[in-house]
């Protein structure tokens, strides 16, 4: 079985070109999803991290306050750090689990979505890489219509991550997402053409 690792910056277009995957019959597996479902309410990591930053991360209701968790790591090199070293054994489980199951139910080809592939050093075994890239003026445009935001917001956002011309320039293979969706969804039919034949 071969595991593809999908990946860009915010708002380049990865769950655009994930959701036509599993329209095709792909499986994806979204770390995204799984870094939310590993912290729930009742679970160790949960547990881990009350332990580790305090009760004031923990909403009334029992669950994770987002906010407060990210106003500790994202000011401090050494939370973040601590937040990581917490986290991603247990995202990396749960995502091997998956594949091991896609395996094991005879699928030859699947993708994982990790948003960070670039931005952090986490263990999800992956075969290749596929970067889905629009234009650094595209980005902008895009994240500041869909979350709303003004020009300034939205550049910091985009500034907490790697740039996406530089993660175009580490992968050999680049989606363009420029332009109309029908566009990308052509270059992956090609794609999945090329790997389906290997
Ligand atoms: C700290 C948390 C709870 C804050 O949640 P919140 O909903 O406020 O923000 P969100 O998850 O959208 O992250 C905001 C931005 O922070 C950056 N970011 C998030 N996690 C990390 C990280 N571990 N290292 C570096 N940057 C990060 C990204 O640029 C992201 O777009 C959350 O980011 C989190 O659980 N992070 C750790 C999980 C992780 O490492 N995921 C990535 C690997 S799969
Ligand atoms: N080819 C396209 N043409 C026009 N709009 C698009 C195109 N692809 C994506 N969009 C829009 O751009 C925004 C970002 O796309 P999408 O949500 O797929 O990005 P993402 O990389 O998954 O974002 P995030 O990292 O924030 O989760 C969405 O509002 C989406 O509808």
């Amino acid at each position: 079985m071969k595991a593809i690792a999908i990946t860009g910056s915010i708002a380049t277009g990865k769950s655009t070109v994930s959701k036509y995957l599993i329209q095709q019959g792909y499986p994806v597996i979204d770390t995204d999803i799984i870094s939310r479902i590993v912290v729930e309410k009742g679970t160790v990591g949960l547990e881990r991290l009350k332990e580790n930053f305090g009760e004031d991360i923990i909403q009334a209701d029992g669950t994770l306050n987002r906010k407060a968790l990210s106003n500790i790591v994202f000011n401090d090199a050494a939370s973040k750090e601590k937040l990581n070293q917490i986290l991603h054994p247990l995202i990396s489980k749960e995502s091997k689990k998956r594949m091991k199951a896609y395996k094991e139910e005879g699928h030859s080809l699947i993708f994982v979505d990790i948003p960070l592939y670039y931005e952090v050093d986490i263990d999800i075994p992956t075969d290749a890489v596929w970067l889905v890239y629009v234009s650094p003026d595209i980005q902008l445009e895009r994240l500041m219509k869909r979350n709303l935001l003004g020009e300034e917001d939205a550049r910091q956002l985009i500034s907490n991550q790697i740039s996406i011309e530089d993660k175009a320039k580490w992968s050999e293979i680049v989606i363009d997402n420029s332009n109309t969706p029908e566009e990308t969804y052509k270059q992956i039919d090609q794609l999945l053409k090329a790997e389906n034949n290997k």
